[in-house]
């Protein structure tokens, strides 16, 4: 669907929405047309973390950052194999990357991905306009790809929604892999590969964890093979209302008590398996600035941020579900979104941000620390 033309960031490139509204700009990256949904991220850095975050699958990400690339692409900070997003959206590149570690430009990292992008774009106002009238299917089409508008506008409509998309299994790895503890081994932890960052696993690594990472499709037979102290439920792309089977995975851990710890997607699988409903917020939390409150500590910790689901459990009290009683742990304190759920009966929790931080502030890591000591008590 797209050709990647090197040095071709001068070709005229279109962004068009499905709700008729488009803007003008220059391509960057590859040339060519892509589809997605259109969602803003506010950080200021971390770009490359933001691409190859497997969460955002079929995505085209606005940065608000006016300037994006400055630090060019590096070998160390991919979150996986792979640019995920499905095209990007920047106002003024950088024309000359600058780091001690910058192997090459974004831009040629993008074109050599086949990722088709647009810069030159006044990404306040698109973010102005989502942030109104809601996340929604976008195109970009740049080069020969350009139509007549109405033609393009067609092409966009005609995308797949992100509501009802399952989509943890095309980014998933399809092969068992672990990760060695740093240090001495102290715990074995089966997670769930549902879009994992490469981060995740070396944040419980780092605390002695030996992690067993494992297919989206693992049955509980090959969870507990492992004989893990704990199971981990990782952040993945999609809407949450289609992951039956990582749900009824979560139910078969939950009723054999083993400490278990889930992160974004993660969270809203906790969520369903508790017998709480998930919704599509109107565009998202994405980005590394997001107060939180921990409520059971009432501290508010600055955090990472990428979801655009949410889960609906009452705030005010805790709820009496099939695993006994559940409680909002944590809050967003922009907009009262549910951001932790906690079991108060058995060993298990999760929140719907970002506590490997990558990229990020690192005031959300106590919660690998928690599922640590869920694991120790479980031990004693
Ligand atoms: N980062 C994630 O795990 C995202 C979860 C889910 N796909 C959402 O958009 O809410």
């Amino acid at each position: 669907m797209t050709t990647s033309t090197r040095g071709a960031a001068k070709a005229p490139a279109v962004l068009v929405l499905e709700d008729g509204r488009s803007f003008r700009g220059r391509a960057y990256g590859a040339v060519g047309e892509t589809f997605g949904e259109a969602v803003f991220s506010t950080g200021m850095t971390g770009y490359q973390e933001t691409l190859t975050d497997p969460s955002y699958h079929r995505q085209v990400v606005v940065m608000t950052a006016p300037h994006v690339g400055n630090t060019g692409v590096n070998d160390e900070d991919a979150e996986s194999q792979r640019i995920w997003v499905s095209g990007y959206v920047v106002r003024d590149p950088a024309r000359l990357p600058s780091n001690w570690r910058s192997r090459r430009t974004l831009d040629e990292e993008l074109a050599a991905q086949g990722v088709v992008g647009i810069s030159g774009v006044d990404t306040r106002a698109l973010t102005r306009h989502l942030r109104e009238r809601g996340a929604m299917r976008v195109g970009i089409f740049s080069g020969n790809a350009i139509e007549d508008e109405g033609v393009l506008l067609a092409k966009v409509r005609q995308a797949p929604e992100m509501s009802g998309a399952d989509l943890s299994a095309e980014v998933a790895t399809k092969e068992a892999y672990v990760v060695p503890a740093i240090g001495t081994r102290k715990f074995t932890v089966a997670a769930i590969d549902l879009g994992i960052k490469g981060m995740t696993p070396h944040r419980m690594a780092e605390r002695g964890i030996e992690v067993h990472v494992l297919p989206a499709t693992a049955t509980l037979d090959e969870v507990y093979a492992a004989g893990p102290d704990g199971v981990f439920f990782s952040n993945g792309p999609g809407d949450p209302s289609t992951a039956d089977h990582p749900v009824s995975l979560m139910r078969g851990v939950l009723e054999r008590k083993t400490p278990l710890f889930g992160i974004c997607f993660g969270n809203q699988i906790l969520g369903r398996a508790l017998g709480f409903g998930t919704y599509k917020l109107k565009y998202g939390h994405r980005g590394i600035n997001q107060p939180v409150q921990d409520r059971t500590t009432g501290k508010v910790e600055v955090t990472a941020h990428n979801h655009g689901f949410a889960v609906d459990a009452p705030l005010d009290k805790p709820s009496d579900t099939e695993f006994g009683r559940a409680e909002v742990s944590h809050v967003c304190l922009n907009d009262q979104v549910v951001e932790g759920l906690q079991l108060l009966d058995r060993p298990a929790f999760s929140v719907q941000y970002h506590p490997e931080a990558a990229a990020g502030p690192h005031d959300a890591a106590y919660l690998f620390d928690r599922f640590v000591s869920l694991m120790e008590g479980q031990r004693a």
